[in-house]
């Protein structure tokens, strides 16, 4: 397969998705803020919603390619089930050698794509009973999971990154996600489908980064938040391995300063790139930005810095003047805000122009339209829920 990716915008032809499953049922009140939802999606809207905007991105001439049949094909044409297995069960830090041994020969008895199903979804305590207990089992049983689920998995947007004819695979933040990477992993390591592509980044480093973070803005110019899940360390290897150990074209990062707060997560929540010169942008940005600008020289990195508000950054290097600014919900100031909390400015651009937008931000894409951009609605009660838009739920592979 083809990797691709140098532009937010130009015409998409491969993305990457998935379809939420099992483990949505697997979020209980309890457990929402450790695995970084607001709510509790139903199950059956979201899949329908996320088929919708499958179709959508179809009808428009978009290859889907779903995570979890790359990572079921990987594992059966290349013998890999119990291999991914171990490292998944080490990677969840099952430590007590009873529920161990009992968690892997559970999983590795099902077929390959209903095991992936399961590790996705989680494995509620009561599904099997251990032959051998001891006090530390019966400690772990008065628990409700072995394997918490990833309900975060469908936003593709984060776990891997796909950047010019390589790819991030990238160490998540928080412990809920840290486990997601590795779906893609094995499908980078180990397909054929994908041999050969650089890979940027590895999930067993010590330092943060998620694919929210990281925006192509071109052939030359990555712009990357330092914000609650990506670390300065990471941004620094990133652009060591893009500058000096590939033939890449990138010869600028912008690495952006961002709050630390969850209202802006990634850079992907504060602005998308909708045209060649059009952003949707988060209605509070009108404050100056801190940015650390990366530049390639001949063996070492030059960084600057810079106060400046996001449209003169974006026209500076970028270096055009017809950049032009859209705020998410307008100069309506309730309207900006909820329409902000319901990912009204991650728009997922699929040609310059054209972009696919939660239907429910009608202020916003009401606005786009104003501006000259085709908006494609999906409707997104459901997919809302867990604080990501159509950019966080798809990883492009191949741009034209
Ligand atoms: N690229 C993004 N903005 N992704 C949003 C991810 C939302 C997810 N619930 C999280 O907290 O991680």
């Amino acid at each position: 397969m083809k990797v691709n990716v140098y532009s937010e915008v130009k015409k998409l032809k491969i993305v990457l998705l998935h379809r939420p499953g099992l483990e949505l049922e697997n979020i209980e009140p309890d457990l929402l803020e450790e695995l970084l939802f607001e709510d509790i999606p139903y199950l059956k809207k979201a899949q329908q919603e996320h088929d919708y905007f499958a179709k959508a991105l179809k009808d428009n001439g978009v290859e889907v390619k779903y995570v979890t049949d790359l990572l079921t094909n990987t594992l059966e044409k290349k013998g890999l089930k119990e291999q991914f297995v171990d490292e998944y069960l080490n990677l969840s830090e099952v430590k007590n050698e009873y529920i161990l041994e009992a968690l892997k020969e559970y999983l590795l008895a099902f077929e390959t794509k209903e095991m992936v199903r399961k590790i996705i979804g989680g494995v509620r305590i009561d599904e099997f009973k251990l032959t051998k207990n001891s006090f530390s089992t019966v400690v772990h049983l008065n628990k409700q999971f072995y394997l918490l689920p990833l309900p975060n998995l469908y936003f593709q947007r984060d776990p891997v990154a796909f950047v010019g004819r390589g790819a991030l695979i990238n160490r998540m933040k928080t412990k809920a996600r840290r486990r997601e990477s590795l779906f893609m992993k094995y499908v980078l390591k180990y397909s054929d489908e994908f041999s050969n592509i650089p890979i940027y980044y590895d999930m067993n480093e010590p330092f943060s980064i998620e694919g929210g973070d990281v925006l192509v803005l071109s052939d030359k110019v990555l712009a990357i938040g330092i914000s609650q899940r990506t670390d300065p360390e990471a941004i620094e290897r990133v652009a060591n391995k893009i500058f000096y150990e590939s033939d890449e074209s990138f010869d600028t990062i912008l690495a952006i300063n961002m709050p630390k707060k969850r209202a802006y997560m990634h850079l992907d929540t504060i602005f998308t790139m909708v045209s060649e010169n059009k952003f949707l942008v988060h209605s509070k940005l009108e404050t100056s930005l801190h940015v650390y600008v990366l530049k390639k020289n001949k063996d070492e990195i030059e960084v600057t810095e810079e106060d400046l508000q996001l449209e003169d950054v974006l026209k500076k290097y970028l270096e055009r003047n017809d950049i032009e600014l859209i705020k998410c919900g307008g100069d309506d100031e309730i309207a900006a805000k909820r329409e902000q909390w319901n990912d009204g400015s991650n728009v997922l651009a699929i040609s310059p122009g054209t972009v696919i937008a939660y239907e429910r931000n009608y202020v916003t894409n009401q606005l786009l339209r104003e501006k000259g951009i085709n908006v494609i609605e999906i409707p997104s009660s459901e997919l809302s829920r867990g604080r990501g838009g159509p950019r966080c739920m798809s990883m492009p592979i191949c741009r034209e």
